[in-house]
């Protein structure tokens, strides 16, 4: 699909269709951003993002503050790669990546971008990533402890609030291996909420979950983005969860082919769910 530019940039939020959810400014903004792999001791490189935009003149434009962005697409689509740049986790091989306003380049200092993570930005992966000798509470304490803005005993009042808020406060002793996978999920999300980020990324979140425990997680996801206004961009293979999205952008071999706006973000209910689901297999 073409990209259609404006002669400037104003007024670009007039063309965006409307929604029923307040949005606020650009927090995301990408122009001509490619990454190009390449596979080590050959000559092969892999175009993982070919040239592509979320900005004022494109037609795909920038995610602004409280969006729930879903990034769908087929395997290899560079869905990972754009979600790892957006993270600051790696960097384009050309184009310009603007996070909260803040332009982020090669020669961004190493310090700048894990502050940046730490303070602004939470992430969440299909594999849970917590730390295995560590309680609930201490892995979601830790971010706080190692970004140094609060004591003691506002963190632990902060870590036990989170655990809350993900209905996880009977767990808070229990290692991860004694939480099931919703549950380590959950813990996953209080502690990439830890220092309050703006922007929350995340991978398969539900990739490992079964359908009880991927509708609590969506739900629990929903409420943070309405509540905290906190700008979701989520990674996932399953179609059934596009419900949840303010915008769905659909990435193949490494462009953006589509895009479709939800004016209403809508939670699925187990029951009929379950129902569709058993319908389906027969
Ligand atoms: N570290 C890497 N080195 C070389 N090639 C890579 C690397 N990471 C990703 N790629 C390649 O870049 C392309 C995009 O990969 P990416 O993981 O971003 O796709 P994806 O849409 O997330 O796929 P999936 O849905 O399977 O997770 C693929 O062809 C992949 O093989």
């Amino acid at each position: 699909m073409s990209v259609r530019f404006a002669n400037n940039n104003d007024g670009w939020m007039e063309r965006v269709p409307r929604i029923q959810k307040e949005l606020g400014e650009p927090v995301i903004v990408i122009q001509h951003l490619s990454k190009t792999y390449t596979i080590p001791g050959t000559d092969e490189s892999v175009h993982a993002l070919h040239d592509i935009h979320l900005a004022p003149e494109s037609e795909f434009y920038p995610i602004r503050r409280g969006e729930f962005v879903i990034l769908r697409g087929p395997s290899g689509g560079g869905k990972t790669t754009l979600l790892n740049i957006l993270g600051t986790i790696d960097n384009a091989t050309s184009g310009s990546v603007e996070i909260l306003g803040e332009a982020i380049s090669d020669i961004s200092s190493d310090k700048y971008l894990s502050d940046l993570r730490l303070r602004r930005i939470g992430f969440v992966f299909q594999t849970f990533n917590l730390l295995g000798t560590m309680s609930a509470y201490e892995n979601v304490e830790l971010p706080m402890t190692i970004r140094g803005k609060l004591g003691h005993k506002e963190s632990k009042e902060r870590a036990l609030m989170l655990l809350e808020t993900v209905g996880l406060q009977d767990r808070i002793a229990h290692l991860p291996s004694e939480l099931s996978g919703g549950e380590q999920q959950r813990v996953t999300i209080a502690r990439a909420l830890s220092n309050d980020p703006d922007i929350l990324l995340l991978d398969e979140p539900t990739g490992d979950l079964d359908t009880l425990n991927t509708i609590e997680i969506m739900n629990l996801l929903l409420r943070i983005n309405k509540e905290r206004k906190t700008t979701c961009v989520m990674v996932t293979h399953n179609p059934d969860v596009e419900c949840y999205a303010d915008r769905l952008l659909y990435l193949e071999d490494g462009r953006f082919v589509k895009q479709a706006i939800n004016k209403v973000q809508t939670p699925l209910v187990l029951e009929q769910y379950q129902e569709y689901l058993r319908k389906k297999d027969e």
